[in-house]
């Protein structure tokens, strides 16, 4: 494809796309529909679509006050007069955007004459209008650069798994094949030793040998630092209460050394299918339950982590469509969820055990506010939390580590 028709295809995904829909899938379907493109295509399309997102509403700044209008079009013009000419590549050839009209001329200039530093909170920082109050009460003087933040790129990191491999010997396996990366650690938090970023050769990473033979998983560095805040050791038992694809399992396995159990349990046991070929391929010992977690093993588990499902602001670079179908009636029904969530998760944790309630969330209300409104009268005592932000080098993390009082 022609770098326009790549530009063509972006628009025409986002027209497709409504707030609220997710993106992933309305690329999968483009992708069955376009056999023709290659991956370099895919590659080019998704990062135009993903970078149109995260700044969906400046994008269009000046047209439409909410931002909202235009669709596609406004905001891939805007991204391609970012790097050069649009002239160019909106030529109106085949498979080509239509040449600009002169209004689009007009709304570009003004885009470069007054940026969008005028722009309203909100928009400027490309956000629901109802998100940066929230934003400011939980970040402080941090609030604008945090939600800044989101609207960048974020990068690919790698959790070195020690169940098969040392760090040095998974870098130079990617090496060899064209994956470079280096160790990253986050600015303030538990140590992520076994934590790696990709800095070129990305697109190759899961043909590589140090992948396909489970050297190394794809984890965010503050997911893994969130892990180590649990502080699994070898010998224990562990309950991963919100187990989904396994990403925390995997990692609080890896940290037992292999000796000790690690179950997984999640209220939609589906979500949990990829786990036993992930657990096989890292040769990790982890145990799905397929139903609820019997009662029989109510304050059994020396940990119990319950990785909460939650908004997943903190990794809004990664999923930026996710954002704008975000509502206020959505953070209602979270919280709720959440605070079941460590209510049910806090009765496998034995006498003197730990409970470690997590988010991939930047907003106080899914974060320390559930933590506390579950403490009183409830047996555990707050140890210890972490606050993580795209500023610490991560994605934005939340983690409450609670000890549970003597029975
Ligand atoms: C943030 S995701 C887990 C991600 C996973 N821990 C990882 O690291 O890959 C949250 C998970 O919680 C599950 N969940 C939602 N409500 C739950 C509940 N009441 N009890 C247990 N799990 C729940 C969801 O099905 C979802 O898979």
């Amino acid at each position: 494809m022609t770098p326009a028709a790549r530009l063509q295809a972006a628009i025409d995904i986002l027209d497709a796309w409504a707030p609220g829909r997710p993106m992933d899938r309305l690329l999968v379907s483009w992708r069955r529909a376009n056999r023709y493109a290659g991956s370099g295509d895919r590659a080019a399309i998704a990062d135009l679509v993903y970078d149109a997102l995260r700044r969906w509403r400046s994008l269009a700044w000046p047209a439409a006050g909410e931002g909202a209008g235009d669709g596609g079009r406004a905001r891939i013009l805007a991204l391609a007069a970012e790097t050069g000419d649009p002239e160019a590549l909106f030529s109106g050839a085949r498979h080509a955007p239509a040449p600009l009209t002169e209004h689009e001329r007009e709304r570009l200039a003004e885009r470069a004459e007054r940026g969008v530093i005028e722009a309203p909170d909100a928009l400027r920082l490309d956000l629901p209008d109802w998100l940066p109050p929230l934003f400011r009460a939980a970040h402080g003087p941090n609030a604008e650069a945090v939600m800044d933040s989101l609207r960048r790129r974020a990068p690919v990191d790698l959790r070195v798994n020690r169940l098969k491999a040392r760090p040095e010997q998974a870098l130079a396996s990617l090496a060899a094949q064209g994956v470079l990366a280096a160790p990253v650690s986050i600015a303030s938090g538990p140590a992520t030793p076994d934590a790696l970023r990709v800095t070129s050769g990305g697109r190759g990473l899961k043909s590589a040998d140090a992948y396909l033979q489970g050297w190394v998983e794809v984890q965010d560095v503050a997911s893994q630092a969130a892990a180590a805040f649990a502080g699994a050791r070898p010998g224990e038992r562990v309950l991963d209460y919100c187990a989904g694809g396994g990403g925390k399992a995997l990692a609080l396995a890896a940290a037992m050394g292999g000796e000790g159990e690690v179950i997984a349990h999640d209220v939609d046991p589906a979500r949990m299918q990829d786990l036993p070929p992930r657990a096989a391929r890292a040769g990790a010992r982890i145990a799905p339950l397929p139903g609820p977690v019997p009662d029989s093993a109510k304050a059994s588990f020396d940990l119990v982590f319950a990785d909460a499902p939650c908004s997943g602001s903190g990794a809004w670079r990664r999923n930026p469509d996710a954002k704008w179908g975000f509502s206020p009636e959505g953070l209602a029904r979270l919280t709720r969820v959440q605070s079941q969530v460590l209510a049910s998760a806090a009765a496998f944790v034995r006498p003197g055990g730990r409970l470690v309630y997590a988010t991939c969330s930047l907003l106080e209300e899914e974060n320390g506010a559930r933590v506390r409104a579950f403490l009183p009268g409830s047996g555990f005592e707050l140890s210890e939390e972490l606050r993580l932000t795209p500023l610490d080098g991560g994605d934005g993390f939340y983690a409450a580590r609670l000890v549970r009082g003597p029975a």
